[in-house]
């Protein structure tokens, strides 16, 4: 590169030269320098082609590299709370969007290294002609900084956008999904869909619109300042010319370097902007990564924790997730004692359990509390019900007690260990998790289950097993190709299964984890039949037993049925955020509140 860079002002050099020297009728020097000067054009293009292959590759490197770092910071922390800071999700469509502008800025940089020193030579060269003339090069400057301005224009512009942008892609997902297309078509909504995304889209264009003009304007300007310049050094050495102050060849080497110190200030302006888009998408990758740091509200004043009592696991026969830890050659594990890692971190066994003082969970700052005051002690091996009205809060305390959420005040604590950095994630490693929205992954039926527990994703028999504790039989033999038989329409031509088979295929990933402290499962029957939502819960009750016996874990189940619930250890009833009933099914029968009487509502709706 660097070759080919200063090739190019000696190119203008070498053409002066040329020019007294054929005015002066000397042939032998014209050859030579005619020579030189065509090696040196050669040198000039040619380097810049080498130099491209090597760019390539390096700019597709740091996609890539960012591309992970983008990923890290949308999952690396252990808690969920940025997702709901609609300024993270702005940041992150953006970025997603503009991360190809970071592609070309390691080369932008280099190349603007040798356009510097092009301009340091010519403006030697131009200085050894006219020491006035040595200013051009500095009425670049003007340009460079308008530019700047301009394009900073255009990105506050585009910020001021995003939440808009988000908003028409989604409503043209929408009305092009698959998905959605049965209600669109029955409702008539596309008509209202696309205008609403046409409306948005104006109103999106018309401020992007009036930025790029100003822009315009500004980086217009810059030029017409370099361009009197420009004009102002041709006049000085023409007249030194008229005078005999200057050869014909000086002139010829002014409008040469003239020429180029006007190529390389527009290729610098172009490399800046460059820079300057790539330099925004890494400082907004900054503040991602901030963002996604500092995950948890201020705590309130910390109560005082009075001892739980210890309750002892009940005793249980081998079940599923034995044979699964079995078959997967760690073997059934005898009891093991409550010995707490060093560094204060979780048991591995549980052996008090989950307790909740004083919590309150709100998802923004000024938002009502999702949960309120809430203070309640889950036992080691207890297996819990969640029930309440939609929007109680039952949601909300599932992904607080999984530690996607930290309390907004109170405190959180898993045998006595205050669910919070390390110890949350240690917790999350342990855990069987089935939600509401889970995950459809349109990729192989064994990359659909292995996923929950990634060291046996080529285990055979461990992703069976997990399939049958799950109910889940029936999917493998739908899928042409057994485990390595792709699902889903999107990406191929895979088997396309119903609702309810994507639901068993979740629950088949949540018991792909050997030892959990937790199985928790929000809703795991919403999507099944009468008849398989009954067989789920006879398997359910296995599972739940086999995690106690294992490591004293706690099961908890979110249902809307409340048939399911009445077997439960404990049953947590939410209203508005509250706790309001706690008890098992008899106790809160007894009490006939509001679990009664939502009970007595579905059973006779039932009947
Ligand atoms: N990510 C979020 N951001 C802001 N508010 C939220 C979020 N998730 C839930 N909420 C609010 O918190 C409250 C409790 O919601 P949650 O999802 O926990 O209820 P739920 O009992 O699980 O409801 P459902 O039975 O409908 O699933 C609701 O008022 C809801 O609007």
């Amino acid at each position: 590169m660097l070759l080919g860079y200063l090739a190019t002002p000696f190119i203008g050099v070498l053409l002066g030269q040329l020019t007294d020297a054929a005015i002066a009728g000397a042939a032998g020097t014209t050859t030579w320098l005619a020579v030189a000067l065509a090696v040196l054009l050669v040198c000039e293009l040619m380097m810049g082609h080498f130099a491209h292959l090597y760019h390539h590759e390096l700019g597709e490197r740091q996609e890539s590299a960012i591309d992970r770092d983008l990923l890290d910071i949308a999952h690396g922390g252990a808690g969920l709370r940025h997702f709901d800071d609609p300024g993270f999700v702005d940041a992150l469509t953006l970025l997603r969007q503009d991360v190809h502008q970071t592609r070309p800025a390691l080369e932008a940089v280099l190349q603007l290294l040798g356009i510097g020193v092009q301009l340091t030579v010519t403006t030697i060269v131009l200085a050894f002609v006219d020491p006035w003339l040595a200013l051009l090069p500095a009425a670049a400057l003007p340009p460079v900084l308008l530019s700047r301005h301009a394009q900073d224009l255009v990105d506050r512009a585009r910020r001021s956008q995003a939440r808009r942008i988000r908003t028409t892609v989604h409503l043209m997902d929408l009305a092009a999904s698959a998905d959605a297309v049965k209600e669109i078509r029955l409702t008539g909504a596309d008509e209202f869909l696309l205008a609403r995304q046409d409306a948005d889209w104006a109103a999106t264009t018309s401020v992007l619109g009036r930025a790029h003009h100003a822009a315009a304007g500004l980086r217009a300007l810059g030029q017409v300042i370099f361009g009197c310049a420009y004009g102002g050094t041709l006049l000085i050495v023409v007249q030194r010319a008229e005078r005999g102050d200057a050869s014909i060849g000086d002139v010829v080497l002014l409008v040469t370097l003239a020429v180029q110190v006007s190529t390389q200030v527009a290729g610098a302006l172009g490399l800046l902007g460059t820079l300057q888009a790539a330099g925004h998408t890494v400082r907004r990758l900054d503040w991602l990564r901030r963002r996604a740091a500092v995950d948890s509200p201020p705590n309130a004043p910390t109560p005082t924790v009075p001892p739980m009592p210890t309750v002892p696991a009940p005793a249980a026969p081998a079940s599923i997730m034995r044979r699964l830890v079995a078959r997967r050659g760690t073997g059934p594990r005898t009891a093991v004692p409550a010995s707490r890692p060093p560094g204060g971190g979780l048991p591995d066994r549980l052996v008090t359990g989950v307790r909740l003082l004083g919590v309150t969970v709100r998802y923004a700052e000024n938002a009502a509390p999702a949960l309120r005051d809430v203070t309640l002690t889950i036992p080691a091996g207890a297996t819990v019900a969640v029930v309440g009205e939609n929007g109680a809060g039952k949601s909300t305390l599932v992904k607080l007690l999984c530690g996607f959420y930290q309390p907004s005040a109170g405190r959180l604590l898993v045998d006595d260990v205050e669910l919070t950095g390390a110890a949350a994630e240690q917790w999350r490693s342990r855990m069987s998790t089935l939600f509401q929205d889970f995950a459809r992954l349109q990729l192989t039926l064994r990359e659909n289950v292995g996923v929950g527990h990634l060291p046996s994703i080529g285990d055979d028999t461990a992703i069976s097993v997990a399939i049958s504790a799950a109910g889940a039989e029936a999917v493998t033999q739908r899928v042409p190709g057994g485990l390595d038989g792709l699902l889903g329409r999107d990406y191929g031509d895979g088997a396309e299964l119903s609702g309810g088979q994507w639901q068993r295929l979740g629950l088949a990933r949540a018991f792909m984890r050997p030892r959990p402290l937790l199985v928790a499962l929000d809703e795991p029957a919403a999507a099944l039949d009468a008849r398989a939502e009954h067989a789920l819960f006879q398997r359910f009750k296995r599972v739940a037993r086999s995690a106690r016996e294992e490591a004293g874990a706690v099961t908890l189940f979110v249902s809307h049925r409340l048939s399911t619930v009445r077997e439960a250890d404990l049953i947590i009833v939410l209203d508005h955020g509250r706790v309001v009933e706690l008890g098992d099914h008899g106790q809160l029968m007894a009490r006939d509140g509001l679990y009664a009487e939502l009970f007595r509502l579905q059973a006779r709706a039932y009947r």
